[in-house]
């Protein structure tokens, strides 16, 4: 490499995704947390992010960006997280499904699917990759549902269809949530009866959605850390169904040929 530093060969700045995300936070706490005084956190959006890492792995150059798992750029290109010694990216995250409060009582059928379901990262990765080859997310998750009727009869055992009840699913555009939800979409409108809008809102407006009852349930909740802020502020408007993914991280991601391994390595 160059005997300039990474932070020189980057200007110091941090390719993000949308500012309301808790990646952008923790982020933030990690550049606190390791005296990264002179960097800079770019606000962009998730796509945004995986444009600009695209065009420099195209480049060979380095970039750093925020990243996380399940993402479908880990099988797009040769990756790897820095370390996070203080670890201000938290342990092992969880994505929770969360349900606005008397939609148990409401809406018993779908709240009862979006309790039981619960996925891996594997799964997630079919129908996240499909999407970024190019397949309509609505396709993918319906060709996901085809391959593996085993688990759709699994999450949709012992409940009544109804007919054409409407559920509201909030998400953010993350490339992961995108999945989930259409994902869910399709179980609850081909196997369950229901009618599914979507409403893709930024982190914050998603929380509070699910606490106004705008929205009757979110599939992306990052907890215990990434969300940690917003689990504070509405915990006690909204029901925690928990986990339909575990064994989630996020962290600082450069390509694998940047000579960096750990945040450590940033400091001047
Ligand atoms: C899918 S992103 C890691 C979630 C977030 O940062 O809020």
């Amino acid at each position: 490499g160059s005997d300039a530093s990474l932070g020189d060969q980057v200007a110091h700045k941090i390719t993000g995704i949308d500012p309301g995300a808790g990646i952008m936070n923790a982020t933030q706490k990690a550049i606190d947390d390791y005296g990264l005084s002179d960097w800079t956190l770019l606000e962009s959006s998730s796509a945004a992010m995986t444009a600009s890492l695209d065009k420099a792995i195209k480049k060979k150059e380095p970039i750093i960006v925020t990243g996380w798992t399940p993402h479908w750029m880990f099988a797009k290109y040769d990756l790897k997280y820095l370390e996070d010694p203080k670890k201000s990216y938290g342990e092992a995250e969880e994505i929770h499904t969360i349900a606005r409060l008397g939609l148990k009582e409401d809406k018993p059928e779908a709240y009862q699917f979006l309790d039981n379901f619960q996925w891996t990262e594997d799964e997630m990765g079919e129908i996240m990759v499909a999407i970024q080859e190019g397949t309509a997310p609505e396709k993918a998750a319906a060709d996901f549902a085809e391959a593996h009727p085993d688990r759709i009869a699994e999450w949709t055992d012992g409940i009544a269809p109804v007919s054409g009840d409407t559920i509201t699913l909030a998400l953010v555009n993350w490339d992961s949530e995108v999945a989930s939800t259409n994902l869910a979409k399709y179980v609850l409108h081909e196997k369950l009866g229901y009618t599914v809008k979507e409403l893709q809102v930024d982190a914050g407006p998603m929380w509070l959605g699910v606490a106004q009852g705008d929205a009757d349930a979110t599939l992306a909740a990052w907890l215990p850390l990434t969300h940690a802020d917003y689990w504070a502020k509405y915990q006690d408007k909204v029901e925690d169904l928990g986990a339909n993914m575990t064994g989630v991280k996020t962290g600082l991601v450069v390509p694998a040929y940047v000579e960096a391994t750990s945040i450590e390595d940033l400091v001047d």
